[in-house]
């Protein structure tokens, strides 16, 4: 099918729907001032990391009271949502993207999710994610204890996002994203410290080495909410571990693990989900076409050098784990992520 394009006023760009052509210029100053040109660093991780925090605000059971989901109450209400325990350090990234929403013409509940999908455009192996505009401005803060902890139980996460519309398959996709992550405050003694071994691919690195034996703590742990990791350098997180682990999702980690299309996919499908969560799509306009198409990442998951196969522990009880290569070279020691 044609599809009928408009051109934009600024003479170089068209769109399918003239609506979305005021959203060039704010893709154009993001990657060059708040991104620093177009990377998968800092900023990134942080406005991928808010897209959650924001939009998990949302509550099936308790309706309004539960929060707004996708509405830009993080920013709006910074002054209460970001003191909550889980939102900790969320406050740095509310206040750089702060000037951005007062400079354009965009609600927060837009940017923050305009900003999550660009950003993530810059990280290698990522999805072009999808992006509906038009959410209206919140109206209230969500209530507290909306995000999940990291020292919750596997219960009490999926019974979290099984009250937002979210199933264990897509729970486990959505943990996707903490390939392109680190942690500043699990462990404050060494803020920066990533998740896996790439944490500026969005390969399936991550899904590789949550399932390692833990042998380590990379700093002065054991911190609330961490667990053992396999790296130096490396920090793993007690729900990523267990959620590796537990009979109701190990299969669908184990699934990502070398499998690039489909982690892609299913995360580009969850997060589709998670940016609209108490919006009315009727009323929004699909101007995905505004977020760059990520480069490809053509690598394959390996096993981290100077560990094996016989690392792995197991916990999918259907398929077993897939054989890797392990990398060559000296025992491999994550670097941290440099704060911006
Ligand atoms: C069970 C659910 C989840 C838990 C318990 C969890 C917990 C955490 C924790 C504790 C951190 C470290 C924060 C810090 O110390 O700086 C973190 C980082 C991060 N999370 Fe999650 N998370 C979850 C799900 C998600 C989801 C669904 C997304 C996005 C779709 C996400 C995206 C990120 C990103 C990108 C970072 C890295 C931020 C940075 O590097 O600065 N997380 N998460
Ligand atoms: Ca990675
Ligand atoms: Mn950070």
């Amino acid at each position: 099918a044609i599809t009928r394009r408009v051109a934009c006023p600024d003479g170089v760009h068209t769109a399918t729907n003239a609506a979305c052509c005021a959203l060039f210029p704010i893709v154009d100053d993001i990657q060059t001032n708040l991104f620093d040109g177009g990377e998968c660093g800092e900023e990134t991780h942080e406005s991928l990391r808010l897209t959650f925090h924001d939009a998990i605000g949302f509550s099936l059971s308790k309706g309004a009271a539960g929060g707004g989901g996708a509405d830009g109450s993080m920013i709006t209400f910074a002054d209460i949502e970001t003191n909550f325990h889980a939102n900790n350090g969320i406050d740095e990234i509310v206040g750089e993207q702060a000037p951005f929403i007062a400079k354009h013409n965009i609600t927060a509940g837009d940017f923050i999710q305009l900003a999550g999908a660009v950003g993530l455009s810059n990280c290698p192996g990522a999805p072009q994610l999808e992006f509906l505009f038009g959410r209206p401005a919140a109206t209230a803060p969500a209530p507290d204890l909306t995000v999940p902890e990291p020292f919750d139980t596997i219960t009490d996460i999926l019974a979290r996002f099984a009250d937002t519309g979210f199933s264990p398959a897509e729970v486990v996709a959505l943990l996707a994203s903490h390939t392109v992550a680190a942690a500043d405050h699990v462990d404050p003694s060494i803020p920066g410290t990533p998740f896996d071994s790439t944490p500026f691919t969005f390969d399936t690195q991550v899904f590789v080495e949550v399932q390692l034996r833990g042998t380590l703590f990379p700093g002065d742990g054991p911190n609330q909410g961490e667990v053992q990791s396999p790296l130096h350098g490396e920090i793993r997180l007690q729900s990523d571990h267990d959620l590796a682990r537990d009979s109701r999702t190990a299969c669908f980690w184990q699934a990502n693990v070398n499998q690039q299309a489909h982690m892609a996919s299913s995360f580009k499908a969850a997060m589709a989900k998670l940016a609209v969560l108490g919006q009315d799509t009727s009323t929004m306009v699909d101007c995905s076409e505004v977020i760059p198409v990520p480069p490809p990442f053509t690598g394959t998951a390996t096993i981290p050098a100077g560990l094996s196969q016989n690392d792995i522990e197991q916990a999918c009880a259907t398929a077993p784990f897939p054989a890797l290569q392990v990398a060559p070279g000296p025992q491999t020691s994550v670097a941290p992520v440099p704060p911006s």
